[in-house]
């Protein structure tokens, strides 16, 4: 039986029904079929009609920058030049030739003798020869697709979140970073015993530069992103990252100040560039290389390389550490702090070490944040200098931080955390790859963000050390000059190890709470902070977020909730019109008397049941400070040699 003749239904040799595929004259089955149909004759035709044009490559209509007036060719072309002249040999062709796209894109692949060519050719190489495409500012829907199609540990969480690995390395590496001393460094920044600053030559700074662009040229494609530093827009910084990986790039956008369209067609010459080649080593036969992890920062010539770590974190805390140097200069105060401000405008600094609560404290349901890391402090205020926040997720849940643990979520890179393979649900007390887990999310993926990032002069400087010794008081009012002193000191106390066993508490002493950023010596920071202080009569406090009723492993952590009221009074003001009374040795005002906070915790001493343990520590912590204080008694602190006298003086006595 053939065609019943309608052109519907035919049946064959088994009665089954057979439904046609060639075009019916009528519509009595699915009519669902006959609507229109897309006007296209290939599937990759179809493909593009998925994507309209925008940014970062299209221009904006009727703006009427001096850019603007070029046409989008143009534009285009000089933004090609600047990238292949970031990416530029020293020692051959003055740059490669680049091309934006991804290269397995067929259609965005370059035909011979092409005007993207930008680069007129010195000697001619094999890098010389082939294109470098640029991923060009990609969104975070870009990078995740990259890293997940090109990138091994690349997975989307269940909240949504990229999960990625560092690789080898799961923190920063503070001794295999380098700078160049040349004749304006030896003498401006900070050199030799505590310093950060391990020197390096130009020529070896060179070398490396060399290697790591060659590297990222020999690869098929390299991420680019051009973006801001500094939410002051006065002092805005222009950084440009150049990296092997969807994860750096994702990360960078996220830590940054992501541009808007329009700010981006302005961008023109990046004033730092980082060259990230983390997937390649360093070349241990190299001058200065100690090992082949190597980070390089060159003041004069606002480079940074990385060779040896795909740790992302070295991008963030390398510009830090160059904003530390800038602005100084500037008369603006860099900052290793968190920083919120409330309702009525009064803002708040928490500088600490890591762990010891600058995100969890300055993450507040009853004020805005400005910033959870990063700051600046001018002439007008505050200002924080990233885009986003970086934070710790071990053991992180919902219930004890819930708005980070939302952050968690499309856009958001988390680090080296360990999720079920099938639900893809993290699990955040795992540390099978390291402790040190961490989340990066854009700021505004907190709820109650301030931006633009800036506020006014802070009214209180929170120093927070988690004491393990269990000595400090849980809070005291501090005068200027023991700010100061605390300030330089930089104290915390890290627990070695938490598995089993009882281990005794390691005290760390970190200048300016940061000494791994800082890049002049930390008396010209703790100065102008002193006069910032003294000029805008904020309050310092010391807050321990640490150890009470004994070391670890005797006593316990003061309970969140306690420092969240101590907190809360300190942003009142109802502490500073509290009671005091001087604590022995360290000379501390403490209170007598704290709104939701059992008196007794007040006092350290009354927590210990073995008094004469207390003391014992007590002594202990003090000759630790003194001893770490010894390598800034011969610094004066300002113009004012009161104030260092103030400072010295302002140390445990006994
Ligand atoms: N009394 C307390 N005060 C503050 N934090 C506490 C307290 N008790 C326990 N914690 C916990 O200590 C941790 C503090 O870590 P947090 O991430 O805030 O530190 P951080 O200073 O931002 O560190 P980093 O510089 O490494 O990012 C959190 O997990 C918090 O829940
Ligand atoms: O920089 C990092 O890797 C994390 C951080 O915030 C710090 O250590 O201060
Ligand atoms: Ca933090
Ligand atoms: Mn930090």
């Amino acid at each position: 039986m053939a065609s019943n003749g309608n052109g519907s239904v035919v049946k064959n040799g088994n009665g089954l029904a057979k439904i046609q595929t060639h075009k019916k004259n009528n519509n009595e089955i699915c009519h669902d079929d006959s609507g229109p149909t897309v006007k296209v004759q290939t599937i990759d035709e179809l493909h593009s009609l998925q994507k309209k044009r925008s940014a970062p490559t299209t221009p904006i209509e009727g703006t009427l920058t001096p850019f603007a007036t070029l046409s989008e060719e143009e534009r285009h072309r000089q933004q090609l030049k600047s990238i292949s002249a970031s990416l530029a040999s020293l020692t051959r062709e003055t740059g490669p030739k680049v091309v934006k796209g991804d290269p397995a894109r067929k259609s965005e692949t370059p035909r011979v003798s092409h005007e993207h060519h930008i680069a007129p050719t010195i000697v001619v190489s094999d890098s010389a020869l082939k294109f470098t495409h640029v991923l060009y500012n990609l969104s975070p829907a870009e990078l995740y697709e990259q890293a997940i199609k090109y990138e091994k540990g690349s997975f989307i969480t269940s909240s949504g979140a990229l999960a990625t690995l560092s690789g080898a390395k799961t923190g920063r590496s503070p001794r295999d970073k380098r700078v160049v001393k040349d004749n304006d460094t030896e003498n401006e920044l900070w050199w030799g015993k505590g310093s950060p600053n391990i020197e390096m030559d130009e020529h070896t700074f060179m070398v490396n530069r060399e290697r790591a662009v060659d590297y990222l040229n020999s690869l098929e494609k390299v991420y680019v992103n051009d973006q801001f530093l500094n939410w002051d827009p006065e002092n805005k910084i222009k950084v440009r990252i150049v990296s092997a990986r969807a994860y750096h790039s994702l990360f960078m956008h996220n830590m940054c100040i992501r541009p808007t369209p329009e700010e981006l067609e302005n961008f023109g010459t990046p004033d730092f560039t980082i060259y990230n080649a983390g997937q390649f080593p360093c070349n241990r036969y190299t001058h200065y290389m100690t090992s082949s992890t190597s980070i390089d920062i060159n003041l004069a010539r606002r480079e940074m390389v990385i060779l040896g770590t795909q740790y992302a974190g070295e991008m963030k805390k390398g510009l830090f550490s160059v904003m530390h140097y800038l602005m100084p200069k500037r008369h603006i105060l860099s900052l290793h702090s968190g920083c919120n401000i409330g309702k009525d405008g009064d803002v708040a600094l928490f500088f600490g070490l890591s762990g010891t609560g600058k995100t969890t404290l300055s993450t507040d349901h009853n004020r805005y944040l400005i910033g959870d890391d990063e700051h600046c402090w001018s002439e007008t205020g505050v200002s924080n200098i990233e885009g986003g926040c970086y934070a710790k997720c071990i053991d992180l849940s919902q219930e004890k931080e819930p708005d980070i643990f939302n952050a968690i979520r499309f856009g958001t890179v988390l680090e080296n955390v360990v999720f079920d393979e099938h639900t893809r649900q993290v699990d955040y007390s795992d540390k099978s790859v390291t402790e040190n887990t961490r989340a990066a999310y854009p700021i505004e993926y907190i709820p109650n963000a301030l931006l633009p990032c800036v506020g006014p002069h802070p009214k209180n400087v929170i120093l927070l050390a988690c004491d393990a010794f269990g000595v400090l008081p849980p809070v005291s009012k501090l005068n200027l000059a023991q700010t100061m002193y605390h300030f330089i000191s930089g104290y915390t106390a890290l627990v070695a190890g938490t598995e089993d066993g009882i281990k005794e508490p390691q005290a760390t002493f970190s200048a300016c709470f940061g000494a791994a950023f800082i890049m002049l010596h930390p008396t010209k920071y703790a100065a102008m902070l002193a006069e910032k202080m003294q000029k805008h009569g904020a309050t310092g406090w010391l807050v321990n977020t640490g150890w009470s009723g004994g070391s670890y492993g005797y006593g316990s952590r003061i309970k969140l909730p306690y420092t969240r009221k101590i907190i809360d009074a300190i942003h009142s003001g109802s502490l500073l019109n509290a009671n005091y009374k001087k604590t022995d040795i360290f000379g501390l005002e403490i209170p007598t008397q704290l709104e939701g906070v059992p008196s007794e915790i007040l006092e350290p001493v009354n927590m210990w049941s073995d008094k004469k343990a207390y003391k014992e520590t007590l002594l202990k912590l003090a000759g630790l400070f003194k001893k770490n204080f010894e390598i800034f008694t011969n610094y004066k602190i300002g113009k004012d040699s009161k104030l260092t006298e103030e400072i010295l003086a302002a140390g445990p006595i006994f």
